[in-house]
Parts: structure tokens; sequence; C-alpha cells
């Protein structure tokens, strides 16, 4: 089957009520780990990278990986997804690569640090939509900036995020906007500051309401019912994968992410992308330390690799069951981004 467009996905999503984890990668296990996952759970895929990723995988390297995924699961839908491009000249170069989507993160300048404003934001989404989806290739675009409505604070752990202090109104989506927004730019999908951030240290204490601000998405959702919405900063840093990093060795603060039922309410409004990194580079970690710890003369990379893929695999299986996305694979009905630019010419 070969990679498909982002917005096949996220309609069939919107049609039976579901959502898709988005997951980053970097690397062939991370890769190998989502798809043993999919295949056991006949999930369709969503593999997303960085600038970062691209820059420590190298694009050839990932292409031909993603090619052989695609060719090794021939019944499993897989979208290639350029995660938070910092300019068109990023997603186009996606593009060029195989990604059959990319995000224009637009809420921030290019230097992926400066919140830009709203006319900003418009233009190089607007931009970027254009010429992707001439190309078959889908766009989600995002409003509002990722960051703690704990401290106020912008965030920063993955090096790409606001690095001043933000206000509430710069971290919460305005409804308002949203709307607007999404007519002017023809994004296929919107990623809304709710006050979610990336990384392990999202939250001080287990998430409410007022600074895991869900009501936003459903109020987002009332006024864009067919837009496909988007979480960001979407991992629940489970506590069991904290204190096995810290039982052998780690060194991790108490921390708390985003409760896994949380999401699922933000599926039910809309949500049919659901961004998912920081918990498999902690599965991995833990199972990588436990090697380490219990058996140090071992040095062959088999013997942590191997464990470290089967620790993440199994956080994409609890994802893709806990989302609804397992069970859908065979049900849907591929098309190549080739074939996809005559449904963005009708619509
Ligand atoms: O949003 C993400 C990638 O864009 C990942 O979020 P986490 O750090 O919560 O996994
Ligand atoms: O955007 C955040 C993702 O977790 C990717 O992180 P990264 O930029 O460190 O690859
Ligand atoms: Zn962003
Ligand atoms: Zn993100």
């Amino acid at each position: 089957m070969p990679l498909v467009p982002m917005r096949l996905l996220l309609d069939h999503a919107a049609e039976n009520d579901y959502g898709l984890a988005a997951f980053n990668v970097n690397n062939m296990e991370q890769i190998q780990a989502i798809m043993e996952a999919a295949e056991e759970t006949n999930s369709p895929v969503i593999v997303q990278a960085s600038r970062g990723a691209r820059k420590y995988s190298q694009d050839a390297y990932l292409k031909h990986l993603m090619l052989a995924a695609a060719e090794l699961y021939p019944n499993i839908p897989i979208v290639m997804h350029q995660d938070h491009g910092n300019s068109p000249d990023t997603c186009q170069s996606a593009i060029d690569n195989g990604f059959t989507s990319v995000m224009m993160d637009g809420s921030l300048k290019e230097d992926g640090s400066t919140p830009a404003d709203y006319d900003y934001n418009v233009k190089v989404t607007k931009e970027v939509t254009e010429a992707a989806h001439k190309q078959g290739v889908s766009v989600e675009g995002e409003l509002g900036c990722l960051g703690s409505l704990e401290t106020g604070g912008g965030e920063q752990e993955d090096g790409h995020g606001a690095t001043e202090a933000l206000s509430r109104d710069q971290l919460l989506t305005d409804p308002d906007e949203a709307e607007r927004f999404v007519a002017e730019t023809g994004v296929d999908a919107l990623a809304v500051a709710i006050g979610t951030s990336h990384g392990a240290y999202k939250f001080t204490k287990k998430p409410t309401g007022e600074v895991l601000a869900m009501d936003r998405i459903e109020e987002i959702h009332k006024r864009l019912p067919n837009c496909h919405l988007v979480m960001h900063g979407s991992s629940s840093v489970p506590q069991e994968l904290q204190d096995i990093i810290n039982k052998y060795g780690g060194a991790m603060k108490q921390t708390y992410g985003v409760p896994v039922e949380e999401i699922q309410k933000g599926i039910k409004h809309g949500v049919r992308k659901v961004n998912v990194d920081t918990d498999n580079r902690m599965a991995i970690t833990g199972a990588i330390r436990k090697v380490f710890a219990e058996t140090p003369e071992k040095f062959d990379p088999r013997d942590y690799l191997k464990p470290a893929r089967e620790a993440m695999k199994q956080v994409c299986i609890a994802r893709m069951t806990a989302f609804g996305q397992a069970g859908w694979a065979d049900k849907i009905k591929p098309v190549s981004i080739d074939k996809f630019t005559s449904f963005y010419a009708a619509v």
C-alpha cells in the first residue's frame, strides 16, 4: 500500500468517531515498534518526524524506512507527517522527501521560539496549504501557543516552543479566531492550545480543568464541527514508566501528563490526531536502563534495543486501543497522494 495523505485517515476517523495517535520517530526501532503494534491491533498509522528527527536520521534513511514499512505491511494505511514545520521551505522539503502530510506551525516564527501574530500565521499556513494540496499532501496548522497554564510559561523542552512568558490568552486557542483561521487557510486539521506542553513535565499534579482546558476543545468543536482537531503534548507520562526509569538509576522528578480519559473526552469532541512522543521515549529508556542495571556484562545493542522496541510497542498498542483506532486498518481504502490531488481540487 502506498503512503497515504493524512486527510484520508482523519476523515475516516471522524466518520467513525475515533482518534488516531501520531507517534514521533527518529530511528528504525521506533518505526518497527509502531508497525508491530498496528499489525497486532489492525490500526491505521500516523508516523511523524520533527525537524530534529529529520536532522538526526537524515531524510533518505527516514524515507526508505517508511517505504519499507509500507512494503512489509501492505494492509495498513500509513501517513508520514512533518511535525512542527517552521516554514514553507521545511514543509516543501518534507514533501520532496516522501512525506504525505505536513504541519505548518505558524503559531511561532521561523526560529521556532518567538510567538507569531495571527496575520503571519495565516500567511505562511495558507501558502503551505495551497502548495501542499496541489501535491495531494495534507496540512495541519496551529493556533495558540503550547505552554503551561500552571506556570504561564512557554515550553522548549524539545528545542521547539515559545521561550518567553505567555499570557492565558496566548496559551488558549480562541474559538472565534479558530473559525476564521480554518476558513482563511484551508487546513485539513487544526492543532489547538489548551494547556498541554511537550515533554515529561506538563503538570505538577493530576491536572484539573483549570490547567487542562478540555472545555476549549468542546467550544472550538461547536464552531468547527467539520474540522479535525489535534492535541499536541498528549503523552500521559504514566507513573509506572517514571518508576521503572527511577528504579534503574534514572532521576526523573515526579510529574503528571495528560490522562488518557481526558484525551478520550477530546475524541468525543472532534479530536482526531493525538501527538505522543514522550511516553515512547520513556518506555525505551526504562527498558534500556533495566538491561544495563540487571546485566551490566552485556554489550550487544540488540540485547537492549529489543526490549526497548517491545516496551514502545506496548505503549503504542495501549494508545491505539484507547483512542479507538484499533480494528480499522483493513477497512480503509488506500489512496496515494497523486490520486488525492483531485480530492483537493474539488474542495
Ligand atoms: O506533541 C508532540 C509532538 O508534536 C509530543 O508530545 P509529548 O511530548 O507529550 O509526547
Ligand atoms: O515536538 C515535539 C516532539 O516531541 C518532537 O521532539 P524533537 O523536536 O525533540 O524531535
Ligand atoms: Zn507549536
Ligand atoms: Zn507538538
